[in-house]
């Protein structure tokens, strides 16, 4: 750790009073006497807010620092409001590197003699360039022709700067815990360790590039979403090819009205988009900013977002997806038992929480949401809130849905810039509800069903000989009398085995829509049902 960096960060922190953002009765003495010591580091910034000295901080120390504001912005369950507004202002304004630099990495990683081997037009004049990586445009020879490409290059030793930033990050965070008990419950260590997982996954681009080809292949043939194609024989750790994409950037409202652009229907696709990667794929793309969407310029009317930068995504198991869906749904229906009661079903609080007080600090906090009119409700506050609330009866803190909650804020601010009146609820909830229906109706019991088919047919070999040994047991064991009251039960048996592979191929049949086929093998199946059942008698 450099002695150097250490005092710049501590010289900084003081110079823009972020000593003074812990009320002085929260500080221990020695702190106070250690602060009066470095009087020649007074507060230079005094005229102020609060949020405004502790951006100017981050911005003055540097890429990584600024970064982590910007993700402690998104943390609206942890800093206050006007705080995190005032951080998400922070943008990272970072000088490009040398073109020709670039060029060389890039003729390094991809072992070429020189990059024209490769590209047939290079551009040393960078497109964009920000705190982790950069990005230069090129034209590569494809099997389908002559592409225009982008290729994203790390920059050159940034990982050793990240990694010696991150962990006098960490020593400040642990003191911070350390000295002030009050601060815990804003858990430093926790958030300084979560945001160096994300860094350290966006230096990886093979990663990024891995993510890109998931999420195209999940929207392939969308009206919806395009994902550009990534050129994987290309990809290195610290070198990205893919497609050059022409599109205009979502926060440019301007442009897409001036193009005749549907918003209403733009802004109700971002959040179709976002509870279809969630619910359908349980991969999202959790770095939803602005910069990192555009529009297609073509069919305004029937318009296309465009993704790029899938360095951060989040994935949900079967399990959270449920108890979220039904979240909402109980959410919105102001049933706050049946929230209280999923968020102990999920294993989110401990078991032994007492459902009717964790019901009623859900009401205290979430019933003057229904203050305002449905359509203002944020998704993103709604969970916000509900965490807050369960954090209070234990919940442990789940990265998933913190990442969740964090893209949902994104995907609403993103929707009500596009089309203030965007009624989130009522776009959101056929979609939330026909997939809960999925999930439990005939159709999720077929697909069991389906799923459980490669058992079923390994197994199915293997019955007559079953039944002819269990038959055989039965004989030699079973006194006379009662061979004959068995060989019903061994008919009841065999018949409610064949209306069971009925019941399966009925399943089936509706899955591929033969619906005939489908209602037919349903009807032989309770005949035989029936059958099986009288013999029983
Ligand atoms: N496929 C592409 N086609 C056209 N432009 C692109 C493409 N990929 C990236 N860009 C341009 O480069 C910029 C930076 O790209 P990207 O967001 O991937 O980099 P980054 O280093 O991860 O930046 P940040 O972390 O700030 O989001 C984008 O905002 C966009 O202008």
């Amino acid at each position: 750790m450099s002695i150097a960096r250490l005092y710049h960060i501590g010289k900084t922190f003081l110079n823009y009073g972020l000593d003074e953002l812990l009320p002085q009765h929260l500080q221990p003495w020695y702190a106070k006497y250690l602060r009066k010591c470095l009087f020649w580091l007074p507060n230079k910034h005094q005229d102020k807010s609060e949020g405004a000295r502790l951006r100017l901080a981050l911005q003055a120390l540097g890429p990584v620092w600024v970064k982590f504001g910007q993700m402690l912005s998104t943390r609206r369950d942890l800093l206050p409001h006007d705080m995190a507004q005032e951080l998400a202002q922070l943008q990272d304004n970072v000088a490009s590197f040398d073109g020709e630099k670039a060029q060389r990495l890039i003729e390094l990683a991809l072992e070429l003699e020189h990059i024209s081997d490769l590209f047939e037009h290079f551009e040393q004049q960078p497109l964009a360039s920000a705190s982790i990586a950069q990005v230069h445009t090129a034209q590569l020879q494809t099997e389908q022709g002559l592409k225009d490409v982008v290729v994203k290059v790390i920059r050159p030793d940034i990982e050793k700067q990240i990694l010696a930033d991150l962990s006098l990050m960490e020593q400040f965070a642990k003191v911070l815990a350390g000295l002030v008990s009050e601060s815990r419950r804003l858990r430093p260590v926790e958030v300084v360790r979560e945001y160096r997982k994300t860094l350290l996954d966006e230096l990886d681009l093979m990663r990024e590039g891995a993510n890109a080809i998931q999420l195209r292949r999940n929207f392939e043939g969308s009206e919806a979403l395009y994902i550009p194609e990534v050129y994987s024989d290309y990809s290195r750790q610290n070198v990205l090819v893919m497609e050059r994409i022409y599109g205009i950037p979502v926060s440019d409202t301007q442009t897409l009205e001036a193009q005749g652009t549907d918003m209403k229907l733009l802004a109700e696709r971002g959040v179709e988009v976002f509870f279809t990667q969630v619910f359908r794929d349980s991969f999202f793309h959790a770095d939803m900013h602005p910069g990192n969407i555009f529009v297609s310029y073509e069919h305004p009317e029937n318009p296309q977002y465009i993704g790029i930068d899938c360095g951060i995504v989040g994935t949900l198991n079967r399990e959270d997806k449920r108890y979220l869906a039904e979240n909402f749904i109980a959410f919105f229906n102001r049933d706050y038992r049946q929230v209280a009661q999923l968020h102990v079903d999920s294993g989110w609080v401990p078991a032994d929480t007492c459902v009717e007080e964790f019901e009623f600090a859900i009401r205290t906090v979430c019933e003057p949401i229904f203050n305002k009119p449905l359509a203002e409700i944020s998704f993103g506050h709604v969970l916000v809130n509900l965490f807050n609330t369960a954090r209070r009866f234990n919940m442990e803190v789940q990265p998933q849905l913190v990442l969740l909650q964090k893209t949902l804020l994104y995907v609403e601010g993103l929707g009500r810039q596009l089309y203030p009146q965007l009624d989130l609820w009522q776009t959101a909830k056929p979609f939330l509800e026909h997939w809960v229906q999925e999930q439990v109706g005939p159709l999720a019991v077929a697909k069991k069903l389906y799923q459980n088919l490669p058992f079923w047919a390994e197994k199915m070999p293997e019955l007559p000989d079953l039944v002819y040994q269990s038959l055989k047991r039965q004989h030699h064991q079973v006194p006379a009398p009662q061979s004959a009251i068995s060989k019903q039960t061994i008919q009841s048996v065999l018949l409610g085995m064949a209306a069971s592979t009925f019941a399966i191929i009925a399943g089936l049949c509706f899955i591929a829509e033969l619906n005939g086929a489908s209602l037919s093998s349903a009807l032989f199946a309770c005949l035989l049902f029936i059958c099986a059942w009288r013999k029983t008698g």
